[in-house]
């Protein structure tokens, strides 16, 4: 797979404040990568670093396989962004707003703003202004800016923030439709992660500048599934005998003699019988599962009681 972002030990300090330290992240082509974080966590520093509007303190990045200061300016002209909100003007139309930053930015061709604004469905609204949109119209406005230069890759810091459900499904599917019918690789941000779980393929959690957890949706979806947690007077002892004896291995030791099992196949009854035939204590037995704001939580030390 081709990696279209890779940074190795990226790292950034303001003085003595560490915003970013050794974050080795790769996109790969075709991914959409959900980088999720609290506020404050290091997402939009990272993205500004991509996008060459900040520089790194020390550690390297590659974006198209290129990672020389010449090739990277380059390659960032097959990135769009959205990292601020772009500034455009209220009295303007959607149409005159646009046709003003193809000029700005000397983007050849006057249909190449009617091409972009069909790309985010605001073609057949294009003669309103700027100050009359929902919130959700101006964050596709916003994409449609970012579309401009025909993008192999989006970089979106908090697209989806402060909108209203039909706005976030809206955002969601134009991303999706952007992914699957230009085959554009998009990295996404949010400090929520369930506004991600339905489009990100891939995800990395960043706290307080570290990435704490680079993983598939798929590994995802894998670590939130449900368990059976069981509380025992003896939890060495019983997860030896849950493996020797029931063959489970998909299993999770916590403290408190808890014990977590995770394989499909698991049955709460056989597991209560080996416990109390082996004299051993069964304290509490329930079927439990984990949230994702409760996995992310639990990544960045944020325990929450169930
Ligand atoms: N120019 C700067 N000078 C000093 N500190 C900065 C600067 N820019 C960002 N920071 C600090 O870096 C840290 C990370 O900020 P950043 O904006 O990257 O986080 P974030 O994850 O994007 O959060 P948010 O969702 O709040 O934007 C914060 O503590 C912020 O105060």
């Amino acid at each position: 797979m081709k990696a279209v972002i890779k940074t190795h030990k990226l790292s950034k300090t303001y003085g003595k404040d560490t915003v970013l330290s050794d974050v080795n992240i790769t996109v790969n082509q075709g991914d959409i990568y959900g980088l999720v974080g609290n506020n404050g966590a290091g997402k939009t520093t990272f993205l500004r670093i991509l996008t060459g509007q900040s520089q790194a303190t020390s550690g390297s990045l590659e974006l198209f396989c290129k990672s020389s200061q010449k090739e990277l300016s380059s390659a960032r002209k097959r990135t769009g962004a959205i990292i601020e909100c772009p500034n455009f003007y209220p009295k303007l139309t959607i149409q005159k707003n646009m046709e003003y930053y193809r000029i700005q930015r000397g983007i050849p061709g006057k249909d190449k703003v009617d091409k972009v604004l069909k790309e985010v469905d605001l073609f057949n609204v294009k003669k309103k202004k700027f100050e009359d949109l929902s919130l959700g119209m101006k964050q596709r406005l916003g994409l449609a800016l970012a579309m401009m230069n025909d993008p192999e890759l989006l970089i979106l810091d908090e697209p989806i923030n402060g909108l209203d459900p039909s706005g976030i499904v809206e955002i969601r599917n134009l991303l999706l439709k952007l992914n699957k019918e230009k085959n554009i690789t998009i990295l996404i941000s949010s400090h929520i992660l369930l506004e991600l779980s339905n489009i990100a393929t891939c995800y990395g959690f960043l706290n307080k500048g570290k990435l704490v957890e680079e993983l598939s949706s798929e590994e995802l979806e894998q670590k939130c599934k449900s368990f059976l947690e069981i509380k025992v007077t003896n939890a060495n002892k019983v997860a030896a005998l849950l493996e020797e004896e029931l063959g489970y291995n998909d299993l999770k030791a916590l403290p408190g003699d808890v014990i977590q099992v995770f394989d499909i196949n698991r049955e709460a009854e056989r597991i209560s019988e080996l416990v109390i035939s082996n004299k051993i204590g069964l304290l509490a037995l329930e079927e439990k599962s984990i949230d994702l704001e409760n996995y992310y939580m639990s990544l960045i030390g944020v325990v929450e009681n169930a």
